[in-house]
């Protein structure tokens, strides 16, 4: 099933996601689904569980070669539960970044260029990951809204 995409103005946008306690209820992989499907149908390379209507600290990230990121790597859609940034370098790279919860604005936005992260998979296993460049500006935008930043936005 494919989910609304809340858009900019929507109150859950600047709320923070709570974390997943329960991996094995029902409700939390059926929101997963729904999300690669909606991730599927936005032809998104991200997607954060707030952006359609979960609280829930949820995010994908499914980088692909792209005419502004000709050289991101093509990656399988990667659901990562309770992410935590362990590390993000100091040294930050300007980047034009898309949201599909703010159509038809594209913006530079500075980025670290590493970052550490250790998540969940939706089995529950404990991982960690490393991503530069492009899969690591996707999950700081991702990352942003599970704490209810939206990019561009300026708060009044
Ligand atoms: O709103 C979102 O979280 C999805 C967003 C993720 C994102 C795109 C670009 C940089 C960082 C994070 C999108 O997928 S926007 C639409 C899109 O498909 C796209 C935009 C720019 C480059 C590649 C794809
Ligand atoms: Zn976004």
């Amino acid at each position: 099933m494919t989910l609304r995409l809340r858009q900019i103005g929507d109150p859950i946008l600047t709320q923070v996601a709570e974390p997943v306690s329960h991996f094995r209820d029902p409700d939390l992989h059926r929101l997963i689904e729904s999300m690669l499907s909606t991730l599927k149908d936005s032809n998104g390379v991200g997607l954060a569980a707030p952006q359609v209507g979960s609280l829930l600290q949820v995010l994908i990230v499914a980088s692909r070669p792209n005419p502004r990121y000709p050289d991101a790597p093509q990656m399988q859609p990667l659901v990562m539960i309770n992410p935590q940034l362990l590390a993000a370098s100091s040294e930050q790279v300007l980047g034009w970044e898309g949201c599909l919860s703010v159509p038809d604005r594209r913006g530079l936005v500075a980025r670290s260029r590493e970052v550490e992260v250790e998540y969940y998979t939706p089995q529950g296993s404990r991982q960690r990951v490393v991503w530069q460049d492009f899969p690591a500006r996707i999950f700081q935008h991702e990352y942003d809204h599970l704490i209810g930043r939206v990019f561009l936005q300026r708060h009044p």
